[in-house]
Formats: C-alpha cells, sequence, structure tokens
C-alpha cells in the first residue's frame, strides 16, 4: 500500500491509497522538528483507532517546507524500510514536465495538484488551492503545469491583520449576509470574505481572459466550500486533489520502472 504525504506550510495530512481507495486521511501541524519516531506514534495510534491494518510498502511525499522531509525520509526508511518519492527532487519524474522560467521550482502541491487535474479532467484547467497561500495553478492542454498565481491565504490575513491592528481582535472566517459590518468582526469578516470573493472570480476571469481558451476551474483546500459556486467560477470542488496528484505522479514513476 502507499502512504502519500502533503506536507503544507501550516498542516501536514497523511493519506492511505490501497490502489484503489484513499483508506484513510490524518491530519497534524508542520513542525520540521518532529521526529521519525513521533510520526510513527501518532500514525499507528490513529490507524488503530480506525481499525486500519496497512502494510505500507511505498511512500510519496509533497513537502513545502523543505526541512520537513529530513524527518520524513527516516520516517518511511525506519518503518516501511522503502525510500520515499519526493515530489520536486531530480530523481522524481512527472507526466508532463512544467512549463516555467528557468530557475523556478514550483511547490510540489501545486504540480501535485495539476498531475490530478490532468488526469481527471485532461488540460486547460485552473485550480484553486486554498492553504496557507490561495493559489491558481494554470495546466496546459498538454497537462504541463505553466504557473499562476500566489495570493496570501485566507487564515493568514486574518492573523495578519489582527497581529498588526491593536484594536482588531482574530476573528474566524465565515460569510457574513450583508458586505456593510455594522460591528468590528463583522467588518473583518465583509472585508476577508467578500474580498477574497471578489478576488478569486476576478483573478479567474483574468487568467481564463489571458490564457485565451475556454477553461476548467477546480478548487480544493479546506476553504474551498465556503465560496458559492456561482459567485466564484468554480466548476467543481475535490477536497482529494493533491493527493490524487500524489498517487498519480507515484504510479508515473512505479509504470516508468525507477521505483
Ligand atoms: N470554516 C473554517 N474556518 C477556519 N478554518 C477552517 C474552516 N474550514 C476549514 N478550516 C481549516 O482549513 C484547514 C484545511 O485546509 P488545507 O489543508 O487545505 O490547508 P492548510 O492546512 O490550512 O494549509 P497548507 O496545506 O498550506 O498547510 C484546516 O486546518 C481546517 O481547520
Ligand atoms: C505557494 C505555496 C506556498 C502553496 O503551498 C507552495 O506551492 C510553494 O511554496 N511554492 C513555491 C513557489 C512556486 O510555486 O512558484
Ligand atoms: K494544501
Amino acid at each position: 500500500m502507499l502512504l502519500a504525504i502533503d506536507c503544507g506550510n501550516t498542516n501536514t495530512v497523511f493519506s492511505i491509497w490501497d490502489g484503489e481507495k484513499f483508506l484513510c486521511t490524518l491530519r497534524t501541524s508542520t513542525h520540521h522538528s518532529r521526529t521519525a519516531d513521533a510520526y510513527f506514534t501518532w500514525f499507528s495510534t490513529l490507524i488503530s483507532h480506525y481499525g486500519i491494518t496497512a502494510d505500507i510498502t511505498d511512500v510519496v511525499i509533497s513537502s513545502t517546507v523543505p526541512r520537513v522531509v529530513w524527518n520524513l525520509r527516516v520516517f518511511a526508511d525506519r518503518f516501511f524500510d522503502c525510500r520515499p518519492l519526493v515530489v520536486g527532487k531530480p530523481e522524481c519524474m512527472l507526466p508532463v514536465m512544467p512549463r516555467v522560467d528557468e530557475g523556478t521550482r514550483p511547490g510540489p502541491d501545486r504540480l501535485a495538484n495539476a498531475a490530478a487535474a490532468w488526469d481527471r479532467h485532461g488540460g486547460n484547467i485552473v485550480v484553486v488551492d486554498f492553504g496557507t497561500a490561495t493559489n491558481f495553478d494554470v495546466v496546459a492542454e498538454d497537462g504541463a503545469y505553466v504557473g499562476g498565481v500566489i495570493a496570501p491565504g485566507i487564515n493568514l490575513s486574518l492573523e495578519a491583520l489582527h497581529q498588526g491592528a491593536a484594536a482588531l481582535p482574530h476573528v474566524d472566517i465565515s460569510r457574513p449576509e450583508k458586505v456593510i459590518g455594522t460591528d468590528t468582526v463583522g467588518c473583518i469578516q465583509s472585508g476577508v470574505f467578500w474580498g477574497y470573493s471578489g478576488l478569486i472570480s476576478g483573478l479567474i476571469e483574468k487568467i481564463k481572459t489571458e490564457y485565451g481558451q475556454p477553461m476548467k476551474v477546480v478548487a480544493t483546500g479546506g476553504l474551498a466550500p465556503l465560496f458559492e459556486q456561482a459567485e466564484t467560477g468554480f466548476d467543481t470542488i475535490e477536497d482529494d486533489l493533491t493527493m490524487h496528484g500524489l498517487v498519480v505522479i507515484h504510479k508515473y514513476n512505479k509504470d516508468a520502472g525507477t521505483l
């Protein structure tokens, strides 16, 4: 079985792929100092809680935080006796090579999103991924990742407002009915929710115009469902997109015989 690990700047997600479906999805916060033993204690406790018996033979990792990879490698080696495939490393092949400026290293989560979007929908796609950053990943007709947009994430924006302005409290994201807030919390919620709603639909429209061909829009990430599809222009919301991309990339390398 394959263990897919998607390590973001805020959270790290583990999913077990049995060849047909994900058996479980486990989430922890990202810390580069977490040891291989700590990962295993957490992982084995949770899978036994869910009654899963998983014979892990392969591990694939996407990490937007380079420092965590070392402990995850030790984790894979020590407990599953395997060398993980790390997306973005030269030895990890991609179904289609990205086309970006020389020297650019696209985030591995964006490469996974592109591989997943191409596998599920073919090319001419924009992925909107709501994580620490809100990123837009453009996938060309042939499946190549060709760039996109990186905007500050929603929770990051809320936190920055609270950190930077003495009178502004920490507020959780929610969808206010009205745009004109009548208390401080309502004003902040409106700024972030309706501000993002405009940012998303505006950027999708601009990307489509610049791209010049019809495109499908796939949204992913924890906060995607907060936005009405009609308001933003999402065609679908797929919460397992990045994980699916990791499975696709792993299969591609396995089939090529390099693993
Ligand atoms: N209504 C909500 N309000 C606040 N947070 C939410 C809400 N719904 C989901 N979340 C949070 O969204 C997060 C899931 O988002 P996702 O995994 O896509 O990105 P992330 O973990 O925040 O970022 P990254 O992948 O960059 O580490 C979870 O931490 C979850 O608690
Ligand atoms: C944009 C983030 C932070 C989103 O997780 C990640 O994909 C990343 O660190 N990217 C590197 C730069 C780039 O993608 O061009
Ligand atoms: K993510």
